[in-house]
């Protein structure tokens, strides 16, 4: 025999655009998100008898974003994913938690013969805001906050060596090499006991939001990095002193390589180090073209909590 040992389901790719409109000055300012909400609760005889009397439709989930849209600021989108989550535990007794993500694009102003634009936006990069807001009854709201897809490279300033040499090693010892990533990072709000307490958090979301975007760049450029590893734990550290709130902040970084090109050939023949061309020097210090690789790639992921206070 088998049993339904979890189940949520919901409506995903939900694509919003809200505009405030100025009546004074005429200025927009606009907002796209998009938004994934899954419910969990007493669903289980949807999946193992047929009983859609259990089911808030999918469907429905969509209409509800856009009235809660419509009907609420969406921004910060901390305080929106908290307002969907708990309209859903409220609303239906049988729900006992609401996951809500939401995703916000980048709609930035233009600036026009040196002058921001009233209505006017270019996307700027494929960096997201992102924000998982889950209401469980009960328990609270859980808040992670991030950013997603910041793609950095630095030319210099990095390096990899005194890493565990043995035979299946052949990696070398690097100390100046390019560094490169695709920035995802979070930071987990201690849990909010309601709306209400999230209401009360409004300007921090956009503070937290704001220091950990400035303390991941600037401590990814000034770092003298010595892994990846290294320099995450950095910024980690630095964003839980300055968010007193959060309780932890977490990394995931690809290392993007880029490699000189001092390689063999796949048969192992010939390197092909541009020396082939009239003797040109393009390896170690007269390194200037490179090769970058898209797979396989590191992957390096960490999450940093605060020690607990020391008992006297
Ligand atoms: O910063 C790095 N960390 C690693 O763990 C690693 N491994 C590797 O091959 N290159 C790197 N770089």
């Amino acid at each position: 025999m088998s049993q339904l040992s979890s189940a949520r389901y919901g409506k995903d790719n939900v694509r919003v655009y809200k505009v405030h409109r100025d009546e004074k000055t005429g200025v927009h300012s606009v907002i796209e998100m998009t938004v994934c909400v899954l419910l969990e609760g007493d669903i289980e005889t949807s999946y193992t008898h047929a009983d859609n009397g259990v089911v808030v439709a999918t469907d429905s989930m969509k209409n509800t974003i856009y009235v809660m849209a419509k009907q609420h600021p969406v921004t910060p989108p901390e305080l929106f994913a908290s307002i969907v989550s708990t309209h859903f535990i409220e609303t239906y007794p049988h729900i006992h938690a609401a996951h809500v993500k939401v995703t916000v694009h980048r709609w930035t102003r233009m600036t026009i013969d040196g002058k921001l634009h009233p209505h006017s936006f270019l996307r700027d990069g494929a960096e997201t805001r992102n924000v998982e807001a889950v209401a469980r009854k009960g328990s609270g709201i859980t808040v992670r906050s991030g950013i997603a897809g910041l793609l950095v490279l630095k030319s210099t300033g990095s390096a990899f060596h005194s890493f565990i040499r043995n035979e299946y090693t052949t990696l070398p010892e690097v100390w100046d090499r390019i560094l490169s990533t695709e920035v995802d990072c979070g930071w987990t709000w201690k849990t909010f006991p309601g709306l209400s307490a999230v209401m009360e958090n409004i300007p921090s979301f956009d503070q937290a939001w704001q220091a950990s975007r400035d303390i991941t760049l600037k401590t990814f450029a000034e770092d003298n990095s010595a892994s990846v590893q290294n320099t995450m734990y950095k910024m980690c550290d630095q964003i839980l002193k300055a968010v007193p709130d959060v309780a932890a902040v977490d990394y995931s970084l690809p290392n993007k390589h880029y490699f000189e090109i001092d390689r063999w050939t796949e048969e192992l023949t010939t390197k092909i180090d541009l020396s082939w061309h009239k003797g040109l020097k393009n390896t170690g210090k007269d390194a200037e073209v490179y090769v970058p690789q898209s797979n396989p790639n590191g992957l390096i992921q960490c999450t940093v909590t605060r020690k607990p206070k020391a008992k006297l």
